[in-house]
């Protein structure tokens, strides 16, 4: 069950501050984001899958034994997605989820090899989710950024059908901003995508490679030696290293911190264990994300309530967990500017309220 995954000896004026302070989200995966109404619409519409039907069964569908069981049903719920016209819907509604948070900024990791290799054509999967991102941007005021990654466990290939679709100006779509790795780190070394994020890199991309979330902090050095990381996806071993503390912290490379996702993959064993205190108190710089929401039982409001208990934040230390991410992200100056004074005027209002 999830109920363990919800906190809820976060105070509760904060959560309501919390509700209602803009904010950025850096590390939120597409398909993981899918609601139990879309998963549970999805279902229904291909009787075929194990995934239930039934928005009750889902949450005991999302109960994960291990990482790697965590990859099997996040698979299933791929296999899912199987037209544009379910890839635009899945996007469109993870923009009002978002919106519903006062997400106002979010870089959605998406892996396009996994949908182009089951079939849907890559040009009308890029435009679907282009179609979502203006509509979502127009209709909720929420601007959408995409992150393509690569499933590293499945290898060369899908490194280079990544690398093709996030680099061939006749595919890449507009709101393409950063590169990725995700997926299994154990047995998927790092090093071995060095030319693919050459070449994203080259194309103008920013490299945010998983890793630190399964494997040992080796795994951190070979993202930023090899991969030229500017975030690491969870990093969440680095506290195993000071020298890799002190080096994140040095070089300002942010970690995209997902407590409730670390503890439903078992990554981490209980909130209490979580080395985000750590990462703060090395000076690294820490953004909170969900990664799989609805897979968590989790959602960003909830990960913040998570952060302000763990880390012992008042209303200024979770606008400033707010303003790390949209520091961190690779929105335009002039965006930042407008989300970050939106920030400070909120927090302002409600502290003389
Ligand atoms: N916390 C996470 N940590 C890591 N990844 C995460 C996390 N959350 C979500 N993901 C996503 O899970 C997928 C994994 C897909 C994968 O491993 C795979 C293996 C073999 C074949 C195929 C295929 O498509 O044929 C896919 C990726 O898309 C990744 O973006
Ligand atoms: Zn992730």
């Amino acid at each position: 069950m999830t109920e363990h995954l919800v906190d809820p000896r976060a105070p509760r004026d904060l959560k309501a501050f919390v509700a209602g302070l803009p904010k950025a989200e850096l590390h939120v995966h597409h398909v993981g984001s899918a609601s139990p109404r879309i998963v549970s619409e999805l279902a229904a519409r291909h009787p075929d899958s194990k995934v239930p039907a039934d928005p009750a069964a889902l949450v005991d569908y999302f109960s994960f034994t291990d990482f790697a069981h965590f990859i099997e049903v996040y698979l299933s719920v791929v296999d899912l997605i199987r037209t544009p016209e379910d890839v635009r819907l899945l996007t469109y509604e993870v923009a009002r989820d978002l919106a519903r948070q006062q997400v106002r900024y979010a870089e959605l990791t998406i892996t396009p090899f996994s949908s182009t290799r089951r079939g849907i054509d890559e040009r009308a999967f890029m435009d679907a989710i282009e179609d979502a991102r203006k509509a979502a941007e127009a209709d909720f005021g929420t601007v959408l950024r995409w992150c393509f990654d690569i499933p590293g466990e499945a290898g060369l290939e899908a490194a280079e059908e990544t690398t093709r679709l996030a680099t061939d100006d006749r595919l890449r779509p507009e709101g393409l901003v950063s590169f990725g790795l995700g997926g299994p780190e154990v047995g998927v070394e790092r090093p071995q995508f060095k030319p693919y994020f050459d070449r994203a890199i080259a194309a103008g991309l920013h490299s945010v490679p998983h890793a630190g979330e399964t494997t040992g902090p080796e795994t951190v050095w070979d993202a930023l030696t090899h991969l030229r990381a500017e975030r690491i996806g969870h990093g969440t071993s680095s506290a195993q290293d000071p020298k890799l503390l002190a080096h994140l912290a040095e070089h300002r490379i942010p970690l995209e911190v997902c407590p409730t996702s670390n503890i439903a993959t078992r990554a981490v064993r209980t909130l209490d264990e979580h080395p985000i205190k750590e990462f703060a108190e090395a000076g690294v710089i820490v953004t909170i994300n969900s990664d799989d929401p609805p897979m968590f039982g989790t959602d960003l409001d909830n990960e913040y309530a998570v952060a302000a208990r763990l880390l012992d934040l008042d209303e200024r230390g979770l606008a400033d967990l707010a303003k790390n991410a949209v520091e961190a992200s690779f929105l335009d100056p002039a965006g930042k500017a407008r989300i970050t004074q939106e920030i400070d005027t909120y927090t302002a209002g409600w502290l003389d309220r």
